[in-house]
Order: structure tokens, then C-alpha cells, then sequence
């Protein structure tokens, strides 16, 4: 069966990744140059320093890339910083936003996702924005509200489907080896859906809703078969394309 909307697994690779990496990118784009690549969109968020690198790397369209973060300035005096554009002019087509290391590490707030997806969007960049809550607000029973707050606040008024992706990821499930219960996922994609159709009608219904937290090609059927789970947004095994390249396999039974 043909998912209603094309499923998309993307990989961060978060701060790993070197140059002997990029041959591990190269067996991803192969592996996906079958038929599987036909029924999947794949993306591969590397580092920054790889973006040109892995850019030359890839020899068909299968496999996009993606940054993990960008300013919301195009250009100027930010030290260290990078723009969506220069993302762009490296290779990138898409951007993770708001993931929860960066609201950690960062500090980022929702009000400065949204306004780095807007820099992304101008740049051409599609936004992968994360949002998620950590072990405290669930066992406090507050899952729903903090997902509710953080799409309020981090997505601006006039998404796109094509250029707007959410990645629901609990703190907790990630690098950890836990996930929600299928029951769990399917409450807080449902709630999501709803949400983003309350807020933006038919766009909102075609929004990617991807899931984070611990994908492995164990559980990759599991939690990509439910419902209103569009894709996975996968860290650690991504970096392996045999182990990325098994969770994408999911999709040749769903
Ligand atoms: O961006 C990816 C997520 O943080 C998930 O990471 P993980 O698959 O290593 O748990």
C-alpha cells in the first residue's frame, strides 16, 4: 500500500562525522538508488564542514542533504554562526530546526526557531523543526501541552507543506534506546495533526509529522506503521548506512 503522503527518513549525524564518513553517504545513495528510493524521500544532515564535500559526493538525487541548525540572519558579524543561505550554497536543501540539544545546549527558544524557519524558507531551505518533551513534563502528564506550545510558538503563520516538516521527539527517547509506547506515538501524532489542521487546513494535513527517539531497524516497522507517522527523523543509526539503510526498508512492507 502507498502511504497517502511520501514518507521522508532523514539522519542527523549531530557533531560526528569526518571525511572517511562520506563513504558511508555514498552507500546510502546507492542502497537507495533501487526501487526503495522511489517509495521514500531520504536526507542526510551532516556536519557543516561536509555539506560541499558530501554535495560531490552524492551522484543521484536519491539522498538529499540537510544542516542541523542555521542563523537568522542571511549575513554579518556572528561569529561561528552560519546562514540558511550559505547552507543552501553548500548543498543543503533542508535545515533541522529546534532540535532539543540546541533548546538545551543553546538555549533556543521558540520564538528564534520560528524566526530561523522563516531565514530558512527564504533561503530555499525546507525546516525540519523538532519539537518534544523531556522525561519531567511526561511523568508530570504534560506531553500534549508541551508539544502544543512548542508548534504555537516555533511554527510561523504561513506554512507549507513542502517546505515545513515536524519531527516529534521526546528527550528522553533519544540516544537512550527507549521509546513511547505505539499507543503513545499515535496519541501525540494525532494530537499534532490536529492541531496543525486547526491551524493551517488542507497545508496542515499534508505536513510530514517524522518521529525521533531510538529508530532502529528493530522497531522501524513498528513506528513508522502507525498512524499520522510520516517518516523518522533518525540519529545514531544513521550513521551507518547498513543500519539507516534497514530502517528504510521498513517502507517496502507499510
Ligand atoms: O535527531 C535525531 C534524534 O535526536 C534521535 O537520535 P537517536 O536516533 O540517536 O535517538
Amino acid at each position: 500500500m502507498t502511504p497517502a503522503i511520501r514518507p521522508l527518513v532523514a539522519g542527523n549525524w549531530k557533531m560526528n562525522g569526518m571525511g572517511e564518513s562520506l563513504a558511508e553517504l555514498r552507500a546510502i545513495a546507492t542502497g537507495l538508488s533501487s526501487d526503495l528510493g522511489q517509495k521514500l524521500d531520504a536526507v542526510i544532515c551532516v556536519p557543516a564542514t561536509l555539506l560541499s564535500r558530501a554535495a560531490e559526493t552524492l551522484v543521484s538525487e536519491t539522498v538529499r542533504l540537510g544542516g542541523q541548525d542555521c542563523h537568522v540572519k542571511e549575513i554579518g558579524a556572528h561569529t561561528g554562526d552560519i546562514s540558511a543561505a550559505m547552507l543552501k550554497e553548500a548543498g543543503a536543501d533542508y535545515v533541522i530546526l529546534g532540535h532539543s540539544e540546541r533548546r538545551t545546549d543553546h538555549h533556543e527558544t521558540d520564538e528564534l526557531v520560528r524566526a530561523k524557519t522563516e531565514a530558512a524558507w527564504k533561503a530555499g531551505l525546507a525546516a525540519i523543526i523538532c519539537v518534544g518533551e523531556t522525561a519531567t513534563e511526561r511523568q508530570e502528564g504534560r506531553t500534549l501541552d508541551v508539544i502544543g506550545r512548542q508548534l504555537l510558538g516555533s511554527l510561523p503563520d504561513n506554512v507549507k507543506s513542502d517546505t515545513t516538516i515536524i519531527a516529534y521527539e521526546p528527550v528522553w527517547a533519544i540516544g537512550t534506546g527507549q521509546t513511547p509506547t505505539a499507543e503513545d506515538v499515535e496519541k501525540a501524532h494525532a494530537f499534532m495533526r490536529s492541531e496543525l489542521i486547526a491551524r493551517f487546513g488542507s497545508e496542515g494535513a499534508k505536513l510530514r509529522l517524522l518521529y525521533g527517539g531510538s529508530v532502529k531497524s528493530a522497531n522501524a516497522v513498528e513506528l513508522l506503521g502507525i498512524s499520522n507517522v510520516d517518516g523518522a527523523l533518525v540519529g545514531g543509526a544513521s550513521l551507518k548506512a547498513t543500519d539507516f539503510l534497514a530502517i528504510c526498508e521498513a517502507y517496502r512492507t507499510l
